[in-house]
């Protein structure tokens, strides 16, 4: 089991480039089951496990492809007959892997894919996929830890009007509808980057998609769709990470490769707590002078506070001097990083919804263990402000997520190592790099 261990104090400097988005890819790759003819190419793939356990699940349904990490391509031919059914083996490992329901539907009539069950930040229920599929004529049944949708006489378009504006659920409406007979409206849709940038890809395969990106979306249904070549928006999560990771240390990192107009709800955050923000043509600087001020903030669906950068914002709300409360209303638990913010003797509770952090305050290094992903991140950001040495387990998480997380950081200036905690000792570490 690998560990991060940081010893604190150290200010960021210099520039770094984010990686294609893992919430665009995940979808995309699952959408190229749409093309019955020609290949797609899909480029900027970050080399992610999650993007791995897609790559499985894609061969596992007969898809033929070829991954090219080192320069960041994944080719998928799927024009060949594939199999309805995706193993608990890939949903268990990755929720995501839900998301080939739409597509498998769409082409085969059918699909059968394992309940994704619940996870560490909430239960995650899939009953606004389901209620979508089913408006457009699939059966919807459950069995031996299965869902299945079957379309009898083919999806036809409907008109489904979101409870929550789910990313998953409007993703998987949307390549159903995309084969679909007719028109299919998706009302309280979700409006994150990554659903605009599926129906750009569903559209370069010969799709018709409108409004992505706004509360309504509109699919009109085609014959056939055939392969195309995508690049991938960059990752404004990891974007934003590495925007806490400069303010938390106080530095100066210039983020390329960044897209403001996707973290406009984080930039406004960051101003008002003093980190001064700059628009460069080659992406985001961003400086910061401690003390930091508290702020308020509450998760929402885009274009509210992401919910994925909720955790590393409370570790940067720890440093920051005042009050603050932060309140999650997206995943009903999700603040599993709360005791291990704890244990790094952070002044802070939990009351309902909310946590109340009265900063700053004075972090020490201790060892703690990620609870899921976005906390891995969130935990190695205290880590780079805390007095002494903080090692950071469980990074399983860390790596469905982050490429080349602790180099990145490192080349940034932080005093960052991983080791398998087997050979951690004073003078032989087994260092990944
Ligand atoms: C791979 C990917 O893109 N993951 C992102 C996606 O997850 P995901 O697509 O799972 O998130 P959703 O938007 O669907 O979920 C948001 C909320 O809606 C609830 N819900 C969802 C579907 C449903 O049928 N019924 C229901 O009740 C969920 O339990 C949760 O409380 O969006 C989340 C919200 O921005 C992000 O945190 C995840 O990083
Ligand atoms: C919660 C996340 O991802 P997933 O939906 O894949 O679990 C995330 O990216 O923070």
């Amino acid at each position: 089991m690998d560990k991060i261990i940081i010893n604190g104090g150290r200010q960021l400097h210099g520039s770094v480039r984010v990686e294609g988005a893992k919430n665009a890819v995940l979808p995309i790759l699952a959408a190229a089951l749409l093309a019955t003819e020609g290949v797609n190419v899909i480029r900027e793939v970050p080399n992610l496990s999650d993007v791995r356990t897609i790559n499985e699940v894609l061969k596992s349904l007969y898809a033929k492809t070829e991954y090219k990490p080192e320069i960041g391509e994944l080719i998928i031919d799927s024009t060949e007959t594939l199999t309805s059914e995706a193993q608990f083996e890939y949903v268990r490992k990755m929720r995501a892997s839900i998301l080939v329901m739409g597509p498998l539907l769409a082409r085969n009539g059918f699909a059968r894919v394992a309940m994704p069950g619940g996870c560490a930040i909430g239960s995650r229920p899939i009953d606004q996929h389901l209620k979508g599929f089913e408006a457009m004529g699939a059966d919807i049944s459950f069995g031996h830890g299965f869902v299945e949708a079957r379309a009898k006489n083919g999806l036809q378009g409907a008109k489904i009007y979101l409870d929550f504006p789910s990313v998953g659920a409007t993703e998987n409406i949307m390549t159903a509808a995309a084969l679909a007979n007719g028109t299919t409206l998706i009302e309280n849709a979700a409006k994150e980057p990554e659903i605009v940038d599926l129906a750009n890809f569903i559209n370069e395969m010969g799709g018709r998609v409108i409004g992505a990106g706004t509360d309504v979306i509109r699919i009109e249904g085609v014959e056939k769709l055939v392969g195309a070549v995508h690049n991938i928006i960059p990752d404004r999560i990891e974007t934003g990470t590495f925007m806490v990771a400069a303010a938390i240390t106080g530095g100066d990192v210039t983020i390329e490769n960044a897209l403001p107009e996707h973290n406009a709800a984080l930039i406004s955050k960051l101003q008002e707590m003093g980190v001064v923000i700059t628009e460069l043509d080659e992406g985001l600087r961003i400086t910061a002078q401690h003390p930091l001020k508290s702020v308020d903030l509450k998760t929402m669906p885009h274009p509210g506070f992401p919910t994925d950068m909720q955790s590393q914002m409370m570790a940067l709300m720890l440093k920051a001097e005042g009050t603050g409360v932060l309140t999650e209303t997206v995943f009903e638990n999700r603040f599993m990083h709360v005791e291990e913010f704890r244990r790094m003797n952070a002044d802070i509770k939990i009351e309902g919804r909310s946590v109340i952090m009265n900063g700053p305050s004075d972090l020490q290094g201790a060892e703690v263990a990620a609870t899921d992903l976005r906390a891995a991140a969130a935990l190695i950001l205290a880590g780079l402000v805390a007095e002494g040495v903080t090692r950071v387990t469980e990074l399983i998480h860390l790596d469905r997520g982050y490429v080349n997380f602790h180099q990145k950081l490192k080349a940034l200036g932080a005093d960052i190592s991983r080791v398998s905690s087997e050979s951690e000792t004073a003078d032989t570490e087994v260092v990944h790099s």
